[in-house]
């Protein structure tokens, strides 16, 4: 039986810890087929042993945090089993999963420098720190908001250099075929996002991707859509060189990267557009909202967000485009809303002098004003009865089995979304004409500071439906307590608010007419969103748009799986993704040292 090499190394180091190589060096001599032999303690790469398939491991002695531990490779982690110890309370054992560890790296002590070392903290427990280590770079979870990351270092000491050496090289070969990683990622970093603060964000979170050896392409945006003129604007050759763009800023950012790539993306006679579809997007929070990262992380830590993109986590998203007869299409992963949330943000631009207190009065007096608007609204119901009150958390069922039923013939990202008159299911569409204070089509479940719990709480990133929310002409008292429980539970139906699952939208304003919020971005126009289902990792899209003219919402939205850059994140598509393939890393990236 041949077994892969690590299996006699492990043996060898663990024996030769324990001060027993000669012994075990016949054993393995007396092991190996005739013609094959050991050459050095860590030499060997290949052996055919004799046997059992689960004695895949062996274990070796080391210190961690003053404490002995005995240090075990299994197939997929590094197991860490605290032996004996001084110390009344039981230390927790571990297991680091090879795909969370971001590297690890030997340091070999030089002379005979010890440092002394108190253990357990007490006063007569002191021993003396080994020269050599291994040190594992991995994450921890949080222990009450386990969605929130943060960096952990364990550093495995030992007497023996060759063992410290032996085994910072094991856990690297294991590391580096566990998990495809980015190798190359361009960076967007807007400076003027959120607090301004995001420069300095980025310095924090740059050394998750230098340790897994990801060079990293960094620009930073001087204008209001620099983002997306660049990245429209990549040439063949850094389309294909680089596995992912990252957006370190707000959501306004992550939209713009998102719209350039699919731009490029559905320009089918463009050769980039083959090389733009492997592309992954992720966003690192730097915004006022950072809704994206949030509603994919679960959290809007930098480094969480970091940490899945330089681990290679990936993931679906859907996104939704909205087409108007008066502009671009727009894509988005967010939501699209009209009348009250649109005029929200129109009549707080005027209150910017206000700071953050602009949002909330705004929103009193626009409430006050109590305005609702005229519209047809046309909508192509969602089949799909999955989900119910059902989160969209990782490793959603909901997502994955929405993948899997992937509908083959729905319109890509390239076309423009059809009206519901043009549309080949034109008779299963459903129709309202009414007086609405607010339309919102919402693409995924929106999370933020503000509605931890998500605007839409049981939307999901990637299950192919937009939930269209449709709030009738009601008395301020009602709106009031329709928007107050949106921070605890998200938008509810109830006697004055329908919720729809949908997979395509048309609205069409009549008489006076209010925005599109689309992202955060006002627009006018009339807008028509279709949904698409597509097979890539997570980006959601959303598209929208304003009024002033008839307004026709298309909503298109579509499913990819595509490697989660982003951790977050990634990125969205107008044809069906395919997953980008990440090389194992160079042995000398796992091993700077
Ligand atoms: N150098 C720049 N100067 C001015 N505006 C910029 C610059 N770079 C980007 N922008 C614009 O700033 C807008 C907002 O940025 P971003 O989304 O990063 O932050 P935010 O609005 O504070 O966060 P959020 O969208 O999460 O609320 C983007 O739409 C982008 O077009």
């Amino acid at each position: 039986m041949q077994l892969p090499y690590c299996w006699a190394r492990e043996l060898l180091l663990s024996t030769s810890y324990k001060g027993t190589t000669r012994k075990l060096k016949k054993a393995m001599h007396r092991k190996t087929r005739q013609g094959h032999s050991l050459s050095s303690l860590d030499g060997v790469a290949e052996f055919d042993l004799e046997a059992p398939a689960d004695d895949l491991s062996s274990t070796a002695l080391f210190i961690l945090q003053g404490q002995n531990v005995s240090a075990r490779l299994t197939k997929s982690a590094l197991q860490l089993t605290h032996q004996g110890s001084c110390c009344p309370w039981r230390h927790e054992d571990l297991a680091v999963p090879f795909s969370e560890i971001f590297m690890a790296a030997k340091r070999e002590g030089r002379g005979k420098h010890k440092a002394a070392w108190c253990s357990c903290s007490g006063p007569f427990c002191r021993r003396t720190k080994p020269a050599h280590c291994v040190i594992v770079h991995t994450f921890r979870r949080d222990k009450r908001w386990p969605c929130n990351w943060r960096p952990l270092r364990l550093t495995l000491y030992a007497e023996s250099a060759e063992l410290v050496s032996q085994w910072a090289s094991d856990i690297s070969d294991a590391v580096r075929v566990s998990s495809s990683r980015p190798q190359s990622l361009l960076v967007f970093v807007n400076p003027f996002g959120g607090t301004r603060r995001a420069a300095a964000i980025w310095q924090t979170v740059l050394p998750v991707f230098q340790l897994v050896g990801a060079k990293c392409e960094v620009v930073e945006t001087k204008w209001a859509a620099h983002a997306r003129e660049l990245v429209e604007k990549l040439s063949l050759e850094e389309l294909q060189r680089h596995d992912g763009i990252i957006a370190v800023g707000g959501d306004g950012l992550f939209q713009e990267l998102l719209n350039g790539l699919l731009a490029v993306r559905s320009n089918q006679q463009d050769a980039r557009s083959v090389a733009a579809k492997r592309l992954r997007l992720g966003h690192v929070p730097a915004g006022s909202t950072d809704a994206v990262a949030y509603s994919i992380n679960g959290t809007r830590s930098a480094f969480t967000a970091a940490a899945h993109i330089a681990l290679g986590d990936r993931m679906g998203l859907d996104v939704m485009r909205v087409d108007s007869s008066q502009a671009e299409p727009v894509f988005s992963v967010c939501y699209a809303a009209y009348g009250y949330m649109a005029d929200l943000v129109q009549s707080s631009e005027h209150l910017r002098w206000l700071g953050s207190l602009r949002l909330g009065l705004a929103g009193a007096l626009n409430l006050l004003r109590g305005k609702s608007y005229q519209a047809q609204v046309h909508y192509l119901p969602s089949r799909s009865s999955t989900g119910g009150k059902l989160e969209c958390q990782s490793s959603c069922a909901i997502c994955a089995a929405a993948v899997e039923h992937e509908h083959p013939n729905l319109p890509d990202f390239s076309r423009p979304s059809l009206s519901a008159s043009q549309h080949s299911h034109a008779s299963q569409w459903q129709h309202q004409n009414g007086q609405y204070k607010s339309i919102m089509v919402i693409v995924s479940p929106c999370r933020s500071d503000m509605s931890p719990a998500g605007l839409s709480r049981y939307s999901h990133l990637s299950d192919g439906r937009i939930t269209l929310v449709l709030v009738k002409r009601c008395s301020v008292l009602q709106y009031l307590r329709f928007m107050a429980t949106i921070p605890y539970t998200g938008v509810q139906a109830g006697p004055f608010a329908d919720l729809i699952h949908a997979k395509a939208v048309e609205i069409i304003p009549e008489g006076e007419e209010s925005l599109w919020n689309i992202d955060g971005e006002l627009h006018t126009g009339s807008i028509k969103a279709q949904e698409r289902k597509r097979h890539s990792t997570a980006i959601p899209a959303q598209a929208l748009l304003p009024a002033a003219v008839p307004l026709a919402a298309r909503v298109q939205e579509r499913k990819r799986r595509s490697p989660a850059i982003p951790a977050q994140a990634l990125l969205p598509a107008a044809v069906p993704l395919q997953l980008p393939r990440f090389q194992p890393l160079d042995e000398a990236r796992c091993n700077p040292s």
